[in-house]
This record gives C-alpha cells, structure tokens and sequence, in this order.
C-alpha cells in the first residue's frame, strides 16, 4: 500500500464530513483495470482542478486486490485494504476477476460482504447520441437498487461428491423427506441454498424509497421471483411492501398490493409495486417508461444492471456504488467486468468507472466536479469521438484508444 497526504472523509451524525483534499482508496483491478483507471484518474483530477482551481484535491492512495495483490503479497485481498476502505469511507475500484467454477469466489462480492455495503446503486441512463439496439433509448432513466449483502451471493453451496454434500443431503432426506423426495436426481445433485431475511430487505427497500423522494422519483419497483420461491423472493416483496407503509405512511391501492404515499419532499404521490423478474426483463424493453426506481434481489439485480445497461449503449458507460447509508462507508465501480480479451490494449470504454467517479463526488457533496465530467462526457460523444464499443455501432464516428477518450472528455469540460 503506498501513502497518501490528504485527510480522511469522517461521518459525523449520519452526514459526511469531507476535508478540502480527502483521501480516498483505490483500487487499479485486473484485466481491462489499469487502462481504465488511467484513464479515469485522469478524468477525476481535471474535474475536480477545473470545478475548485486547486481548492480541492483528491488524495488518491492505492491499495491492492485481486492479482496484483496476489502477485506482490500472496493475498487475494490483504488486510490493509480492507482497512483502508474501512478506516477512510468512501473508495472506488476498477473490476476484479473472478474464476468460474473453481478457485476463489469473488473478490467484488467479498468486498461488499465484509464491509456491509448492502446497496449496489446503478442507475442507468441514456447519453444523447449513444447507439443502442431500442427504438427509444432515451425513455431509459432507472435506478436500480440491489440487494448486495444476501440471496445466492451470500448463500451455501456444496459441490456434487464432495463429503460436506453428502451430508446436506442426508441432512435433508432425515428431516425433510417430503423436499427431499422432488429432487429429480439426488446422486448427483450439487446443492445450493440462498438466504433472504426481513432486515435485509427492509434497509434495502427503505434506501430505495428514500431515494426516490430525494429525487423527486413516481415509483419504486419490487422485482422479485416470488411465484417461485415464495419464502425468499416472495417475503422480499411482501416486507418491501410493509416497509412502504411502516417508514413512509404507505397505504393500500385499490386492495394492494401496490401502495402509495405522498412525497413529503414535493407532495406528489409515490407508487410502491413490483413486477416478477422474468416480466421485467421484457418489460424494459417494452415499457421502460413506466419504471423509475427499482429494488431488487442480489441475483435479479445482476442480471437486470447487464440488461438495462445494453439498452442505453451498452456495459462500457455503466456505472455503479456500493454503499452502507448507515455507516457511510461506500466503494464505487463499473458494472462491467474486467473483459480480459481486451487487456493491456487501451482499448475499452473507461466510461462506467469514469461515470462511477461521477457518482463518488456527488456522495461526497463535489456537484460541481461531477457536472463537469457529465459536460465533457456528453461532449466527446456529441463529438463522435469514442472508443470501439460505440465506434462500432456510429455512423461517422473517430476510433480513440480508453486513454484517448479520457483526454476527449477533459477536453470538452471547457
Ligand atoms: N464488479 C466486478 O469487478 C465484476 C467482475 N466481473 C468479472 O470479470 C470477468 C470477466 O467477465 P465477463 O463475463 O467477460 O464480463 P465483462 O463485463 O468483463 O465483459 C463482457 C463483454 O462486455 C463488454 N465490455 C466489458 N467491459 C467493457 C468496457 N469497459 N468497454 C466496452 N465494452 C466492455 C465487452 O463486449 P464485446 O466483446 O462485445 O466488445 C466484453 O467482452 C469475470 O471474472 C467476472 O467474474 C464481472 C462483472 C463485474
Ligand atoms: O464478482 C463478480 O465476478 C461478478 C459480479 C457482477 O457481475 C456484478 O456485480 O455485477
Ligand atoms: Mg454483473
């Protein structure tokens, strides 16, 4: 880990406090990571110079994960990182491999286990001029909120002839017989169980509504599987709904389940529904319109952010957080993976951790900066100056390497 000099962002009653020149933990990530983050440091520290001329600062201090921690300590994820993002709040990261199969199990996961950050916060929206495979691209503005602490993430597996599922199943067939029984075959079954609790969905639930009213949202969508697995998706939806109307004075509509209340921040009425996840994801592309806010489970959730991100453009300008409102504590990054296939060629969009930036200094109160890399980022793609991914799909449009582009986004900061 190498030093920084800056102060750290403090929590003092429930509000960030944050120094003229915080520091903030990074993380450079494998694969695609370190020419995005070039990229993107590149793109936060013009913003943040242009918005206060040298007022503010960001202290940036890396830590590792992932294989470059591997490499120089032996560890997937040291100790000190983990502090790191304890001890100073608020970091951001590029993406992390993670095996299938075998190995490791993920180390973006992980993170967000240990350190609680029980939201993923992903909004998706259309940047004017941005190719995408809808009609209306544009009447894409959700914000989804997923469940990061719990559901299969968070969940038990035992692989197929090892002991420990030997012993699920036995477990299983002794007090369960009746269960047991519908396995089709039981030999050679993996098993998997995945937790959904009521605390969990409630500060999930509440965030989400809570955002809502901040910005001035209509609705909040429960999406869950809940025709199917009744006691985790379907508890989902029904405690999201008593959250509803435990926090926020919601009422029935029409019988319910789907609930309203008033906006104490603008008087409008704010609807709470939900939507079973298969028809959601048709529904984005039929009706997206009819959908603002969304809070999901951990898995729905992971395949809703790939989906909605295709339609505005694609995973390359995908952003996200992840963040514990309670202790403030919050690391930003990209929806996307780490695309190994285009690694160490400066070639891919450094627009989702550039756009996860953006997020991370509106958190920490920096509005200005962040309007400025929405400025630029708007400009370099007015410009048809772009990377591959949208290269590809515009007419007319001027190929840049990932370190191009950031420089095109500075430039028209101006
Ligand atoms: N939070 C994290 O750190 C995450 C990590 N991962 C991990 O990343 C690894 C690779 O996952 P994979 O399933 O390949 O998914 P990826 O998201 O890494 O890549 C899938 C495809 O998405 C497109 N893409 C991804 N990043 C960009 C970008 N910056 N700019 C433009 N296009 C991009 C590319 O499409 P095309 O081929 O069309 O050009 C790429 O082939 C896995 O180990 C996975 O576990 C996955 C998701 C999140
Ligand atoms: O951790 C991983 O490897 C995948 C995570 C992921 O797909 C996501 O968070 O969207
Ligand atoms: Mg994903």
């Amino acid at each position: 880990m190498t030093t920084a000099t800056g102060q750290p962002v403090t929590l003092n009653n429930g509000k960030l406090d944050v120094p003229a020149n915080p520091i903030i933990p990074f993380i450079e990530g494998d694969g695609t990571g370190p020419d995005i983050w070039h990229a993107s440091q590149t793109v936060l520290d013009a913003a943040v110079d242009k918005a206060y001329q040298g007022d503010r600062k960001i202290a940036w201090l890396e830590v590792l994960a992932g294989e470059k921690a591997h490499n120089q300590t032996g560890n997937w994820l040291p100790d000190e990182t983990l502090d790191a993002f304890r001890q100073y709040l608020v970091g951001i990261k590029g993406p992390l491999t993670t095996p299938t199969g075998g190995g490791i199990r993920s180390l973006n996961v992980a993170l967000r286990q240990i350190l609680d950050l029980y939201t993923c916060l992903r909004p998706v929206r259309w940047f004017e001029g941005v190719p995408s495979p809808v009609k209306r691209p544009d009447l894409t503005d959700m914000v989804i909120f997923r469940e990061n602490s719990e559901d299969i993430y968070a969940g038990i597996e035992f692989e197929h002839g090892t002991d420990d599922c030997t012993k699920a199943k036995q477990l299983l067939k002794e007090n369960f017989p009746d269960h047991f029984a519908k396995v089709r075959f039981p030999d050679t079954a993996g098993i998997g169980i995945k937790p959904v609790s009521q605390e969990g969905t409630e500060r999930l639930v509440k965030a989400a509504i809570q955002y809502a009213i901040d910005n001035e949202r209509d609705s909040v969508t429960l999406v869950h599987k809940g025709n199917i697995m009744k006691f985790t998706e379907g508890a989902f939806m029904q405690w999201g709904y008593e959250t509803a109307k435990k926090h926020f004075g919601a009422t029935e509509l029409d019988g319910g389940p789907w609930c309203t209340f008033t906006s104490p921040k603008n008087g409008k009425t704010i609807t709470i529904k939900d939507v079973i996840a298969d028809a959601m994801l048709q529904q984005i592309l039929t009706r997206p319109a009819e959908y603002e806010v969304i809070a999901t489970l951990n898995l729905n959730g992971d395949y809703i952010s790939d989906a909605l991100a295709a339609c505005v453009g694609g995973i390359g300008i995908a952003p996200g957080g992840n963040i514990n409102y309670d202790t403030g504590h919050a690391i930003f990054e990209a929806t996307h993976g780490t695309a190994p296939k285009y690694a160490n060629q400066d070639k891919v969009n450094p627009g989702s951790v550039i756009l996860s930036g953006e997020m991370m200094l509106r958190h920490l109160g920096w509005n200005e900066a962040a309007d400025l890399i929405i400025k630029g980022m708007n400009g370099a793609i007015a410009a048809k100056t772009v990377t591959y991914d949208f290269e590809r799909l515009m007419d007319g449009a001027t190929l840049l390497k990932c370190s191009e582009f950031g420089n095109a986004i500075v430039k028209h900061m101006d």
